[in-house]
């Protein structure tokens, strides 16, 4: 494999595996796939890897069906069975039905989101994996920090490698320093096939509005938008305000 954005998707996936000790020995890895460009990346990169380097750890795909007619469950399993040789876990859920049902009186992506990430936690425990990777790139991580920050007054964002529930679980997410542009790049490099999901409210609009914010900011610039990551880590406490600051 000799494509140019591989090789940029597999270097910063080894920084942040090294960095934050990612994968060890004897791992079971629940991946969460959702179809997307993002997710399907991570899991063909994992499953390269498993092939080339000589640390013994064990992939287990899931996909959870938010149960809309039209969905694409079968045809992704047909691909991690042929690409990938593995075999997808399909949950088939209600959970975009009840999200966009009269019952439910909030934000329809808030439960479809939180009941999936409860459903990936469930699924963790049954198959013996007590870790779970995602496919969060850099972009998300620094959009993800804005939104934070923009709506709830907090400065805090995703971790590669975060623990739940007292270290039972570690989500970890090894595209954490992967720009979205070079994952696009990659999976059309790649040919990866576009599972198109048939959610009524596929365009969650408080992070498009951030992602035009963060761009905005960064106007096409790398070393920016890298110093606004790199800053994520680089927090001088001794220049913030007190916690209980308070602005009238
Ligand atoms: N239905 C799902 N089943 C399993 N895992 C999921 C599902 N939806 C999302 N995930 C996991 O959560 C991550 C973040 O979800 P999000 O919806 O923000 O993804 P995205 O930006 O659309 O990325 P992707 O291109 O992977 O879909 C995904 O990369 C994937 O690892």
């Amino acid at each position: 494999m000799s494509d140019y954005s591989y090789k940029a998707v597999n270097r910063d996936m080894g920084r942040v595996i090294h960095d934050y000790d990612l994968i060890s020995a004897g791992d079971r890895i629940l991946v969460g796939v959702s179809g997307g460009k993002d997710s399907l990346s991570l899991l063909w990169m994992f499953a390269e890897r498993l092939r080339r380097i000589p640390i013994d750890y064990q992939l287990v795909p899931l996909y959870v069906d938010p149960g809309f007619d039209g969905g694409f469950a079968s045809d992704l399993e047909q691909w991690c069975r042929r690409q990938l040789d593995l075999e997808l876990l399909v949950e088939y859920t209600d959970h975009g039905i009840v999200a966009h049902s009269d019952e439910n009186l909030e934000n329809p992506c808030f439960l479809c989101a939180r009941r999936r990430r409860q459903r990936i936690f469930e699924k963790a425990e049954e198959t013996g994996c007590s870790k779970i990777a995602l496919g969060h790139h850099k972009d998300d991580i620094l959009e993800t920090f804005f939104i934070n920050m923009c709506y709830t007054g907090v400065m805090s964002t995703m971790r590669p490698a975060q623990q739940m529930f007292e270290g039972k679980f570690t989500i970890i997410r090894p595209l954490a320093y992967v720009d979205e542009d070079r994952l696009r790049r990659f999976a059309a490099a790649m040919d990866f096939p576009e599972f198109v999901n048939p959610c009524p409210s596929g365009d969650r609009s408080k992070r498009r509005e951030i992602k035009e914010i963060v761009a905005s900011l960064t106007r096409g610039k790398k070393k920016i938008k890298n110093n606004m990551f790199r800053s994520l880590g680089h927090i001088n406490m001794d220049y913030m305000l007190k916690p209980a600051g308070r602005l009238r």
